[in-house]
């Protein structure tokens, strides 16, 4: 697991590494700028290119200097500097790249608040005004610099931060920020990179080690934490000889009416796909058909509308009730059943949600460590309007706990909430996985691996990990646009066998 860290925790990180590497800050920022250099250098390799570096006088221009240094060093001799010099403070390692950069023969200008904004014609801007200092909205000067430099659309490649983006907190919607077509971060991705309200600054981030202290980072106990390939490897186990199919586990997906049958098909072959020892799926006597000739291995229980049908939960390793239910009377009738019946925890999507919306009193009796799959709109039905996604978080982390259940708020980066209070986000998957009953396979996924006796936890981070990941699989190599879901539930086996090998 990466912690990731908020904007007064990255300080703090930052000053217990120069105190106890030790190392000193100016040497600190020269690492990171050199780590940034290493990055843009392999991806900006054309050396013509005409290049503005634009500094603020905090540690983040302070960066903005030496990278400037660097490149040229690098033979990027087509660049020049512009400092907003739009308050007389500026920092010590600020002043010390100053004086090194004005011992070369780089074009160097400072803009001050009453004067005109540049001309601007180079082809790359580095943004290197503001980065995690950030502690207001931006105005002023600063703002109109920003809007200018908006208006040009170039390409910016952002040290750090964005400017005028925040790190973590809610994200001014009023405010702007300079749009980055690529963030170059120090040690680890922002909390808020993770968030969709990013998606209008940032084009795609790359974070680059500085070498802050990990031991220190651990210590810090962040409850936000990035979700990486090397946990899954710890968490999925290979199939042992002499296993069979009573080994995987029996699960139950109750699912489907006539015409939203698909969602059922999708999760109950997800199922099969992700290794359940057997699969049922309770559907309407309408896609009794749609269902035997989609997916032969899988078992079903046939359900009217009049009555609840006999489904002797006890047999069954793991549930999952919601895709494509509907919600009418008798889905409700079902999901009050198996909420009352069952003692094992549930996995609830889709409709199985909306339905828990309208009754609330229902959501207080999940059973203990259920997992429930929403994405932003269902979550907004269960637990209010959110303004905000950092709200969302702070939903989630207050919900997870006190109803004692696993959330995963599904979106590009998929959260799982747990009860204990932290906040998994997950690192695989793609745009291209934006197709409906991408969610009803994901549902299957976790609920196979339930059923083969992966605690609910390790069901949520291994199944969310796996669904993304095998949609990157397919969609990645040759940058598809679109995959579909029953690809990727077909896909899984072959991702699964990758993330069980030693
Ligand atoms: N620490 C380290 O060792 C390392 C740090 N590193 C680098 O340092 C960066 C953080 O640097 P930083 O803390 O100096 O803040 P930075 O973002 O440059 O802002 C400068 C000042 O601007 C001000 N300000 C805030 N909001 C404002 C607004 N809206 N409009 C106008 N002014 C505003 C505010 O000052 P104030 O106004 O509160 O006095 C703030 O202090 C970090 O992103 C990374 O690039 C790396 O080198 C690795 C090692
Ligand atoms: N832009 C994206 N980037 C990464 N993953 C995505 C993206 N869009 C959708 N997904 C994934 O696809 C799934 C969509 O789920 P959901 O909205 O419930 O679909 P449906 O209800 O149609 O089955 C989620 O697992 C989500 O993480
Ligand atoms: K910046």
């Amino acid at each position: 697991m990466l912690p990731l860290l908020t904007a007064q925790q990255i300080r703090e990180a930052d000053a217990y590494t120069i105190a106890h590497e030790p190392i000193s800050s100016v040497n600190l920022m020269e690492r990171a700028s050199k780590a940034f250099v290493s990055w843009f250098v392999n991806h900006f390799p054309d050396k013509r290119d005409t290049i503005s570096v634009y500094c603020g006088t905090g540690n983040n221009g302070g960066d903005g200097l030496a990278i400037a240094r660097l490149l040229f060093e690098h033979d990027y001799r087509r660049i020049n500097v512009k400092i907003a010099r739009y308050t007389a403070r500026s920092t010590a390692d600020f002043d010390v790249n100053l004086q090194r950069l004005q011992a070369m023969q780089i074009p160097l200008i400072e803009l001050s608040e009453s004067e005109t904004l540049p001309q601007e014609n180079a082809d790359i801007l580095i943004d290197a005004l503001l980065g995690s200092g950030l502690n207001k909205p931006l105005d002023g000067s600063f703002r109109a610099l920003v809007d200018h430099l908006n208006s040009l659309s170039k390409c910016v490649v952002a040290v750090d931060v964005p400017t005028g983006f925040y790190t973590d907190g809610e994200v001014e919607l009023e405010g702007a920020a300079l749009k980055s077509n690529l963030v170059i971060t120090f040690q680890q991705a922002k909390i808020n990179f993770l968030l969709p309200e990013s998606g209008a600054y940032i084009n795609c981030w790359e974070a680059v080690n500085i070498g802050l202290d990990t031991e220190f980072i651990s210590s810090l106990q962040s409850p936000y934490q990035m979700v990486e390939d090397k946990d899954i490897h710890g968490i999925l186990k290979p199939r042992t000889r002499f296993s069979h199919k009573g080994t995987f586990g029996h699960s139950l997906i109750i699912a489907g009416q006539a015409k939203t049958m698909g969602a059922a098909l999708l999760s109950s072959s997800a199922c099969v796909y992700a290794g359940a020892g057997l699969t049922t799926a309770c559907v309407p006597e309408a896609g009794l058909t749609a269902l035997n000739s989609y997916q032969a291995e899988v078992m079903a229980i046939v359900r009217n509308e009049y009555q609840l049908p006999d489904l002797e939960l006890e047999k069954f390793k793991a549930i999952a009730i919601g895709p494509g239910l509907g919600t009418g009377d008798d889905a409700l009738a079902l999901l009050q059943h198996v909420i009352t019946d069952y003692q094992k925890p549930l996995v609830i999507d889709a409709d199985g949600l909306n339905l828990l919306a309208g009754n609330t009193i229902l959501v207080n009796q999940l059973p203990a460590k259920s997992i429930i799959t929403p994405h932003m709109k269902e979550f907004d039905r269960l637990f209010g309007h959110h303004t905000s996604w950092w709200q969302r978080l702070q939903t989630m982390w207050q919900k997870a706990s006190e109803l004692n259940i696993y959330i995963v708020l599904k979106n590009s980066y998929t959260i799982t909430g747990t009860p204990e209070g932290q906040l998994y986000f997950n690192s695989s998957s793609n745009a291209a996985m934006a197709v409906g009953g991408m969610g009803d396979v994901l549902t299957g996924v976790i609920t196979a691996l339930l059923a083969q006796g992966y605690s609910p936890l390790e069901a949520c981070l291994a199944g969310v990990y796996l669904h993304g990941r095998a949609g990157d699989e397919l969609a990645l190599p040759d940058k598809l646009n679109v995959v579909l879901p029953g690809q990727v539930a077909a896909r899984v086996p072959a991702t699964m066998a990758k993330l069980t090998q030693k």
